[in-house]
């Protein structure tokens, strides 16, 4: 019952249908990866739980409770908006106090601190902002804001290496103290992929993977060797990729690796990116759609 629950939720724009019957659960307390290719309805899975859009079928749910015009639920569920959001004229400080009215809260003082570290000055107005300090000042909002749901959706767009860096340790930090869910759609995997500690996947309307990050990473392995050694190895095992690496050939397993099957002197074996493993199963995802 606890938790934010999806369930059965389709969505069409005119008659693309952008998510089909799709049901996943953010538990509480929660860092999540959610990751999909550009346009596959990320930020439309994220729109429909903030209420801003409304689906055709299925439903959300805030430990119980549906969110469809539910102040008490949306008032716990924060949303890193779009673009532009916000109008042009309003000083960043006004968004912070109108963001903090509606919330029941905004922790300040910690807004204060981040707005010094990352060089924003608040009394600026948001039309005035790069994009990347666009993001930034509503990194600080997600950060800081009083719910607990926070829906970051590509959270560090435009922000310089430095930056994300700062974004990432003070996402990991601010989780350590006061831990709440969090979910963030991004492109940039390997960047997160410690960061996560579940990944949501979506590929052609569906949810292909929903884990933990360590029980995928049990399972994830690049398996090189010479063709024959290592075509044996893999066999009955499910190979979402394969590589050729100069005469070594390479397959991608995503499988419990047999215990009883011994591993001959040329094959090695390496644990596979996470990047990787989203690369071949949103591969494999589409590729059989459009089959
Ligand atoms: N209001 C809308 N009207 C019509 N089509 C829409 C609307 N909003 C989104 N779409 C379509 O729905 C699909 C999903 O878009 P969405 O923005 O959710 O993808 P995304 O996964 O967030 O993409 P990206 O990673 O590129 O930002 C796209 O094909 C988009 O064109």
């Amino acid at each position: 019952m606890n938790g934010l629950k999806i369930s059965h939720l389709s969505v069409k724009f005119k008659k693309k249908e952008v998510l089909q019957d799709i049901s996943v659960t953010f538990q509480p307390q929660t860092i999540y990866g959610l990751l999909g290719r550009n346009g596959i309805g990320k930020t439309t899975l994220l729109s429909l739980i903030a209420n801003r859009i409304f689906a055709q079928d299925g439903e959300i749910t805030l430990d119980g409770h549906s969110v469809v015009d539910n102040d008490l639920a949306l008032q716990r569920i924060y949303v890193m908006g779009e673009r532009n959001l916000y109008p042009k004229n309003l000083k960043l400080v006004t968004i912070l106090a109108d963001t903090a009215g509606f919330y029941g809260g905004l922790d300040q003082a910690y807004a204060e601190r981040l707005a010094q570290k990352f060089g924003l000055d608040l009394e600026q107005k948001y039309g005035q902002l790069s994009t990347g300090y666009r993001s930034i000042f509503k990194d600080i909002i997600a950060l800081t804001v009083t719910a607990d749901y926070i829906l970051l959706d590509e959270p560090v767009l435009g922000l310089d290496a430095n930056h994300r860096d700062m974004f990432y340790q003070e996402l990991i930090d601010t989780y350590a103290k006061k831990p709440r869910t969090f979910i963030m759609s991004t492109h940039l995997i390997e960047e997160v992929a410690n960061i996560i500690t579940h990944a949501v996947i979506l590929s052609a309307g569906k949810v292909i993977l929903d884990e933990e990050v360590d029980e995928m990473m049990t399972k994830s392995y690049l398996v090189t060797g010479p063709e024959k050694e290592v075509t044996a190895y893999v066999e009955g095992l499910n190979v979402i990729g394969k590589e050729q690496l100069g005469r070594m050939t390479g397959y991608y397993v995503y499988d419990d690796l047999p215990e009883m099957r011994i591993l001959p002197d040329t094959v090695y074996l390496e644990k596979m990116p996470l990047e990787k493993l989203f690369i071949y199963l949103t591969q494999q995802t589409t590729e059989r759609k459009e089959g």
